[in-house]
This record gives structure tokens, sequence and C-alpha cells, in this order.
């Protein structure tokens, strides 16, 4: 019998090319939507993955709806990507993002407790909790000391998932994710705003490309290969904790010279403006992905470099020239 995961965040990026991952190893996919009449379904489309889910409406805030969805699919795997997932956007909605974030999680798992299920919860942690570090690489054993209320928010999700597998041995894993990219990225990323500028620069639709802080560094992936880390995860009989990360940073200026010299844009087209700048900001992360390539058998050796080529043809591929 096919095994049956319910993706919450389904129309983000990571739920468009988890989707497709599980697909492809033969699951029925339950993808859950706030609103039925009203979801993005530009990556699921992008995919070609649009009526081969199953999709249902259902706030997480509201625990009666994920008890339905519990008691009506009986899934195997669960894995928790719906979020607010924008630091930038924390520091202006501290409290709707630090409640929601905290209280979906809790919802989750409180509901697969009550009702004994055997789901296997995957909780999508991120690097971003690690925030001010006194050593690198980050690893699974790494303090964390939070630097927005994003980060709090996953910070608080990471340690219910810890807590309910610890105390009532639910088998929550918590994939702690760096940024990872890919084209279905939001456009206020830094990276697809990067990429998607500089061409709108090239095909002279933009005049120039507006950043905040430039002058930090940070640890980038491919999200089509991240989300590969996130089943293999599930796949453990032992629930634990992952970092899902590339090993290295880089500047985020050096991003922006990569892709204007690619494009062959003037530096003078780049301007960085201090009212983008975060009232706080990691200075430098990278981790450590020893424990998921020797434990779970993941593999991942793309420079950041690589990516960036990869993502620029294919959004200039699609680019509205
Ligand atoms: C791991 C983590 O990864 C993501 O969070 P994020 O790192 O905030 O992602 P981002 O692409 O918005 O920023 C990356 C860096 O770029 C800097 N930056 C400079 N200038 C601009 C700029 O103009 N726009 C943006 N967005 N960032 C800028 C910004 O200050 C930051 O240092 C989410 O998936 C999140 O859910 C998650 O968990």
């Amino acid at each position: 019998m096919a095994k049956i995961a319910v993706i919450t965040g389904i129309t983000g990026q990571d739920g468009s090319y988890l989707t497709q991952l599980l697909l492809s190893e033969g699951y029925k996919v339950i993808g859950l939507v706030r609103s039925y009449n009203n979801f993005n379904k530009h990556g699921l489309i992008y995919l070609n993955l649009i009526g081969k889910v199953k999709i249902e409406e259902c706030d997480l805030l509201d625990f009666s709806s994920i008890i339905k969805i519990l008691l009506k699919y009986k899934p195997d795997e669960f894995y928790n990507l719906a979020a607010q997932s924008s630091v930038g956007i924390s520091f202006e909605q501290p409290i709707g993002t630090i409640n929601y974030n905290t209280q979906s999680v809790l919802n989750i798992l409180e509901s697969v407790r009550l009702l004994a299920m055997h789901t296997r919860v995957y909780q999508a942690s991120s690097s971003e909790m690690f925030g001010s570090v006194n050593t690198l690489p980050v690893t699974e054993r790494t303090p964390l000391h939070p630097l927005s209320p994003y980060a709090i928010s996953k910070a608080s999700g990471y340690w219910i998932g810890v807590n309910y597998r610890e105390s009532y041995g639910v088998h929550c894993v918590n994939g702690v994710l760096f940024n990872h990219e890919s084209y279905l990225r939001g456009p206020h990323y830094f990276i697809k705003k990067v990429i998607k500028t500089s061409l709108d620069i090239k095909y002279g639709i933009a005049d120039v490309l507006k950043v905040g802080n430039i002058d930090v560094k940070r640890d980038f992936g491919y999200a089509p290969d991240y989300v590969k880390a996130m089943w293999l995860s599930l796949q453990q009989d032992i629930a634990d904790d992952y970092l899902i990360c590339s090993g290295q940073s880089v500047y985020l200026r050096e991003i922006i010279t990569h892709v204007f010299k690619s494009l062959n844009i003037d530096n003078e087209r780049l301007v960085e403006d201090p009212s983008l700048f975060r009232p706080t900001d990691i200075e430098d992360i990278y981790g450590d992905n020893t424990k998921a390539k020797t434990q779970l058998g993941w593999h991942y050796n793309k420079s950041f470099f690589e990516v960036l080529d990869i993502l620029t043809a294919e959004e200039e591929k699609n680019h509205i020239k």
C-alpha cells in the first residue's frame, strides 16, 4: 500500500519540491492550505503537480482541524513546513510570527500524541535559531542564541519537537535547514531578488538592484537537494535532529558580483540602502553536515556559485522578455 504523507506549507518552495519527490517515491500526498479557494498554485503548476495531490483546508491554529486530517488520512508521515518564514517580516510582526510558528507545531504534536498515532513528524527548523554563534561550523550541539522574532519562534518549535520526542515518545525529527534556494523561492528573498532584478536590469525593466547589508556571510544550498534530506530524515527508525547545509558560507556581496558578471551588468547598478538593513543580522554562519551525510546517506557537494549559475539560467528561461 502507498505510504501517506501530509505536507503543511505545500504551496511554498520546499512544499512543492518535496511533493515532487514523495510522488516519485510512490506516496499519496495530502497538501494542507489555509483556504481552498485562495491558495497560491504557482509552485505546483510549475512542477506539473496539480491534480496529483489532494488539497485539504486546514487551519493549523485550529486544533480540531488537525485532528480531523489525522483521523481521515492516518498519515505515515507529516511534514510541517508551514510558517511565517520571513526573518525580515518577523521584525514588523513579532507577535503574529511567534504565535503562529509555535502554536502550529504544538497543535500538530499534541494531536498526534492525543490520538496515539504512529505518524512520524518532520519539523522544519532553521539555522536562524543559532543566531549569534561563537564557534563555526555550527553542529547539532551548538547552543541557540536567536537574533530575531522568527529565530525565537523556530527555536521554540525546535524545543517543542525535542520535548514531545523525549517526554511522550512522539517520532519527531527536527531538520535544521540553512538558507536554500530555487527558482520557486519567493520574490522577496535575497537570492531570488538578486537574480530576478539583475535580469530585469539586463532586459531594461529595472535600473538598479537595491539591497540591505551585503557584508554578511551565509551557508546557501539548493532546495531540490535539501528536500531529499527531509525525506531521508523521516526514514530512520529513531527520531533525531539533523543539520542540512552545504558546509560553507559566502559573502552576499560576492554573490552579487558573480551574478552581475555572468549577466554583464555594471557594478554601478548596485545600490546599498541602509533602510533595508535588519535591526540585527547574523554576521557569518555555516554548518557541519557530517551527521546528515553519514547517518542519512545524504549527498551534497554543490558550490553555491554552481547553484547560482543553475538558478540564473532557469530564471532567464522563464523571464518575461
Ligand atoms: C535559514 C533561513 O533562510 C531564510 O531567511 P533569511 O536568511 O532571512 O533569507 P533572505 O534571503 O531574506 O536573507 C538572506 C540574507 O540577505 C540579507 N539581505 C541583504 N539585502 C537584502 C534584501 O534586499 N532582501 C533580503 N530579503 N535580504 C537581504 C539579509 O539581511 C540576510 O542576511 C528563510 O528561508 C528563513 O525561513 C530561514 O529559516
